[in-house]
């Protein structure tokens, strides 16, 4: 790194003596940042999970660009069925898994979708699925956690992000909309992002994502991440689409398309450029979106996760329970729960990896 002009270099900073931090000199090299290198081994070895849910209307672009986030196909179709059999009459939750593994690291990614969210005359309630089964994955997580021989890693079936895929109107957020983000980020982290952005030109995007961040602001809906933490390259592309304050992503992602190759398609469009490349930056904020959720995001997401929504749901939970939770198989769980209050003191450890 460049130290700024009249500023010593970083370089130039005896090693061990950081005046800034009120740290203590040391004398010679100890190697504690070796333990970095230990950090890294262990998450080598065991792996880490990452939970997805995406939600929207059929036909938004969910598979596509779930596929073309991770560059393979985590998100498929069930074969076959016509288009009246293929939309549910009510909200059902399909959730797949995949191991991917990039340069020895393994993540488990576990993908949620939502077929029928939205799609029907009356979507009243659509979202009550979605919450029994976050609500659930708390309450599963909270059962291992609590076990006296409780698992040394438990199962982290928590979701972890919920991309909510809005239509392009280029208009304002439709009441459904808000109310689903409403609910949802009281629970979950919750992502909003245009799908199929492409459809919309430069300005009409624009314009749209503004109505949306006044209308999230005017209902007071926190989309992720809720504190700007800004750690990696993504900086550069934050500057231009600040994606603290009510963020939300214009997102095309048609990469995988038939007659397209290379992340470049070109859709009836009326982007200003003869291809759509959902890699670049300039057609639309798709590397943003990969960004947040993988390469800066995906550790502050779960730490939001379980620091915050799970402790909320914990808490819930220990103000409202009278019986001790059953363990997997029948077993008495813990001691019985404290009064409301003392339960963040409780379960909350440091977030798994
Ligand atoms: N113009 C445009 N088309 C897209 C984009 N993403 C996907 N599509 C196309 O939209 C259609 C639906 O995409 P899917 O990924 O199957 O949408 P989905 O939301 O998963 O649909 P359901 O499985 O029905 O819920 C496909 O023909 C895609 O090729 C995009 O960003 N822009």
């Amino acid at each position: 790194m460049e130290g700024q002009p009249g500023q010593p270099a970083p370089e130039e900073t005896p090693r061990g003596a950081n005046p800034a931090s009120g740290g203590l000199e040391l004398f010679g090299y100890v190697g504690i940042e070796a333990v970095l290198d230990q950090m890294r081994i262990k998450t080598m070895k065991t792996g880490f999970e990452f939970n997805l849910m995406v939600v929207g209307q059929s036909g938004l672009g969910k598979s596509t660009m779930v596929n073309t986030l991770f560059k393979s196909k985590v998100s498929r179709k069930p074969a076959g069925p016509g288009y009246e059999e293929r939309i549910p009459k009510t909200v059902q939750l399909q959730t797949g898994s995949h191991v991917i593994e990039e340069k020895g690291v393994r993540m488990k990614l576990t993908v949620t979708d939502t077929p029928g969210f939205g799609d029907q005359i009356n979507n009243e309630n659509c979202w009550d699925p979605i919450i029994k089964y976050i609500s659930e994955q708390y309450e599963k997580y909270l059962r291992e956690e609590i076990l006296i021989s409780r698992q040394r890693k438990i199962p982290d079936t928590r979701v972890h992000g919920c991309v909510y895929f809005v239509p392009p109107t280029g208009h304002w957020l439709r009441p459904l909309d808000l109310e689903f983000m409403q609910r949802l980020s009281k629970i979950v982290n919750v992502v909003p992002v245009i799908a199929k952005a492409d459809t919309l030109t430069l300005e009409e995007r624009a314009e749209f994502k503004q109505r949306i961040q006044k209308d999230l602001k005017a209902h007071g809906i926190r989309a992720a991440p809720p504190a700007p933490v800004f750690t990696s390259p993504a900086r550069a592309h934050s500057a231009s689409a600040p994606f603290h304050d009510s963020p939300c992503f214009q997102a095309g992602a048609g990469a995988g398309r038939g007659g397209c190759s290379e992340g470049l398609f070109s859709p009836a469009s009326a982007t200003p450029v003869s291809c759509f490349a959902v890699e670049n930056p300039a057609h639309c904020e798709f590397p943003l979106l990969r960004d947040l959720l993988i390469r800066s995001h995906l550790q502050d997401l779960k730490d939001i996760t379980h620091n915050v929504h799970y402790a909320r749901a914990t808490s819930r939970r220990w103000g409202t329970c009278q019986v001790l939770p059953q363990g997997p198989h029948g077993s008495p769980a813990s001691p019985a729960p404290g009064p409301l209050g003392t339960e963040l003191a409780g379960p909350m450890s440091p977030a798994p990896l």
